[in-house]
């Protein structure tokens, strides 16, 4: 088995939607025994911990309607030099959120190093809003359609260049929350996307089988997995900010991780949303840390 050097980097950040609380999903998931978890995997796990977050917020930023938009700047940009930091040492990323806002600086940072990166966007909701799409003015709705070039230019052009991605190397896997903005977005740049509907008529084994295949075909040099726990149904994963009923069941997001795990693909990874205040007795955290153990290598036997 292959044996990482993992750098956990904590980023409590509520700036990037309305619910307060996600800010404590790092405390949660460590509560939730990630390093423990990881180590007894064999892998080294150092935890480098926090991001520091403005605790100022404000309801409407000034010229824009996209919320608190100069803090979630400043926090992203340093998540990002953090992530860049980390993965040019040859350490695998895994960033825990903390809202969704933070794969804006956790792909910036990664993506320089990568001249083709994948990524798994795995969500019940897309997240490919614009200012001008958002129904909510929550930049947690934006962070792909940043990712590729598309949003606030300070946000776009975090470490001063952009897009970070390619649209056609993203997967979205458990979408079924889709603003009419990000439907279209997805048909004109070819988005690939797995909604519920896919998953419940081919079976989640065949639809990590043919991300895993896309990735191969399209020749990528790595894959980030941005999991948001809110893809799962909200049955396993209440504390979360923007649940969405009908989602991915607990053994199918397992058997996702599990089969990701021997794909070798995956060189970094987010799990964001865990909002402890929503939350029950810390069981989203607690998913969330069932989850790493799957995707860093435990097996049944
Ligand atoms: N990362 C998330 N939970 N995103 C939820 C986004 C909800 C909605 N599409 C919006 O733009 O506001
Ligand atoms: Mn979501
Ligand atoms: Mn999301």
């Amino acid at each position: 088995m292959n044996k990482l050097n993992v750098s956990i980097i904590g980023v409590p950040m509520d700036l990037g939607q309305n619910r307060r609380g996600v800010d404590m999903g790092p405390s949660a998931i460590r509560y939730a025994g990630v390093v423990e978890r990881l180590k007894a995997l064999g892998h080294t796990v150092k935890d480098e911990g926090d991001i520091l977050i403005s605790q100022t917020r404000e309801e409407k930023s000034p010229n824009t309607t996209l919320r608190n938009l100069e803090q979630v700047i400043e926090a992203n940009t340093a998540l990002a030099n953090k992530v860049h930091s980390v993965v040019t040492e040859g350490e695998f990323p895994l960033v825990l959120g903390g809202d969704h806002s933070i794969a804006i600086g956790t792909l910036a940072g990664l993506s320089d190093q990568y001249e083709n990166l994948g990524v798994i966007w795995y969500d019940a909701h897309a997240d490919l809003n614009t200012a001008e799409t958002s129904p909510s003015g929550n930049i947690h709705g934006m962070p792909l359609a940043v990712s590729i070039g598309l949003g606030h230019d300070d946000l776009v052009n975090i470490r001063d260049f952009a897009p970070k991605i390619k649209p056609e190397n993203i997967v979205i896997i458990g979408a079924r929350s889709v603003d009419p903005g990000e439907r279209e977005l997805i048909k004109e740049k070819g988005i690939k996307v797995f909604s519920m509907h896919e998953i419940d008529k081919l079976g989640m084994t065949e639809v990590m089988n043919q991300t895993m295949a896309y990735f191969l075909e399209r020749k990528v040099d790595g894959v980030h997995l941005s999991l948001d726990l809110d893809g799962l149904d909200p049955l396993y994963t209440p504390g979360v900010g923007t649940p969405v009923p009908g989602g991915i069941s607990y053994r199918e997001s397992h058997l996702a991780m599990e089969m990701l795990y021997s794909s070798h693909l995956i060189t970094s990874a987010e799990f964001v949303e865990v909002n402890p205040i929503l939350d029950e007795k810390n069981r989203t955290a607690d998913a969330a840390v069932a989850l790493m153990g799957s995707l860093f290598g435990e097996s049944l036997i």
